[in-house]
């Protein structure tokens, strides 16, 4: 089993859970300089974590019992036996700019090819390539029995603009695989196929970055979204990987208006033995700030803050988002760490323009993309890779727990092209 997030430990490692924020020089969200380590890496993000963190008994809570009982005794603090994984090795404690972190390359761009695929992807890459069917279908149809000529190249735009590519992913590709084509000398259909693969996958690249854990206690994580994006189905597979990595987590049901979106948290939570917070009809603004601070007393690595589902053009309800934001950072100055988006894939290019409204609003660091299964517009990422590249964490192509998982340009190009 890989990792599915990337644990950078404190600049400190406190034996009492102890606030890191006036620490921590980092003022805002979403380090750039995050180094940007290989999804590939099978090591457990939480292996290096210190045991004598995890003993320490939860302080007396604020205010907002929480609705589940306490998480039981954490898993036999962390297998030290792992052997603190190469590319977990301790961030010296002054504050430096952190000596790159050796970082594993990502699978060498362009050349990695299916047959070279690291064993432990193979299963989600078939999966990812069913999903993708319908998205990539039109497009592979081009090449079959094709002649490299202007016919083959306005079939292609018009199979990348079906898929929601958008025009000025399109052209652009179109401009790159003309290039390529002449520098290969490429003289059949298939090899023109290989070179759009790369084309794409350089793209791509761009929005590839894992989620790091552990540089802040907690990690504190804003999720929103519009109705059904995913948003909470999201956050229950991410508690489960978490939670069976070893991470603590707390949830907020800032979702205070929907009570089914509560309970969805609540079975959740209950499933995965971690704590919730939430209200019922409360002020979404204040579960998330009484979260964030019980996330801070009791140590906690992550909390995951789910948001009432909006659209862009509900500008009082854009606005409640921004307050939350606001709200989280009173409770811990350096928090919102991440504030993710969930789209849903199926809507193509309302997709993007969703993307432009929050990070508009508030400032993404992150993209959830969901449902790329059984669409035909997954070509959006091309969009948002060209338009508005906010980097993808995690795909998802099924409502399952393991149809979730980080997103890798080349499987994602691959998979597209069959
Ligand atoms: N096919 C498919 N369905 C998904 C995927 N992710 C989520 N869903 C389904 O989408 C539906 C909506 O998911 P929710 O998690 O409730 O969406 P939400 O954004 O929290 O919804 P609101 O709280 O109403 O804003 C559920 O039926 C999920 O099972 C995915 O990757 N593929």
């Amino acid at each position: 089993m890989f990792s599915f997030f990337k644990k950078k430990p404190p600049a400190e490692s406190p034996a009492a859970p102890a606030p890191s924020p006036a620490a921590e020089p980092a003022p805002a969200p979403a380090p750039a300089a995050a180094p940007a380590r290989s999804v590939f890496s099978p090591s457990s993000w939480f292996g290096s974590k210190p045991a004598a963190e995890e003993a320490a008994p939860p302080p007396a809570a604020p205010d907002e019992a929480p609705s589940v009982a306490p998480p039981p005794p954490p898993p036999a603090a962390t297998p030290p036996a792992a052997p603190a994984a190469p590319d977990l090795a301790p961030v010296p404690a002054a504050s430096a700019p952190a000596p790159a972190v050796p970082t594993v390359p990502p699978p060498t761009p362009a050349l990695v090819t299916e047959a070279a695929m690291p064993a432990e992807r193979k299963g989600w890459f078939d999966k990812l390539k069913t999903g993708l069917r319908k998205t990539g279908t039109g497009i592979q149809a081009v090449f079959v029995n094709a002649q490299i000529d202007e016919a083959l190249y306005e079939e292609l735009e018009s199979a990348l603009l079906m898929a929601d590519a958008g025009v000025k992913a399109t052209e652009y590709l179109l401009d790159d695989l003309r290039g390529r084509v002449k520098r290969q000398m490429a003289t059949d259909a298939s090899q023109v196929k290989r070179l759009l693969a790369d084309a794409i996958t350089d793209l791509l690249q761009p929005l590839e970055k894992p989620l790091v854990i552990g540089q802040f206690t907690p990690t504190v994580i804003m999720v929103a979204g519009v109705n059904g994006a995913g948003k909470t189905t999201s956050i229950g597979k991410l508690t489960k990987h978490l939670a069976s990595e070893g991470a603590s987590v707390l949830l907020a049901a800032a979702d205070t208006f929907r009570a089914a979106a509560r309970e969805q948290l609540l079975v959740w939570a209950d499933r995965n033995t971690v704590e919730i917070v939430s209200q019922e009809g409360g002020d979404p603004s204040a579960v998330s700030f009484d979260a964030v601070t019980a996330g801070k007393a009791r140590g906690k690595d992550v909390v995951l803050v789910d948001t009432a589902g909006r659209l862009p053009t509900q500008l009082h309800l854009m606005d409640e988002l921004k307050k939350i934001k606001r709200v989280v950072t009173k409770a811990d100055a350096t928090a919102p760490h991440e504030v993710l988006l969930v789209i849903d894939g199926n809507t193509g290019q309302n997709a993007l323009a969703q993307v432009r409204a929050f990070d508009e609003t508030l400032g993404l660091t992150g993209l959830v993309v969901t449902k790329l299964d059984g669409t035909a517009k997954g070509g959006v990422l091309c969009a948002i890779a060209r338009e508005r590249p906010v980097p993808v964490y995690f795909i998802g192509v099924g409502e399952k727990l393991e149809d979730l998982e980080t997103f890798n340009a080349r499987e994602f190009a691959l998979a597209l092209l069959g």
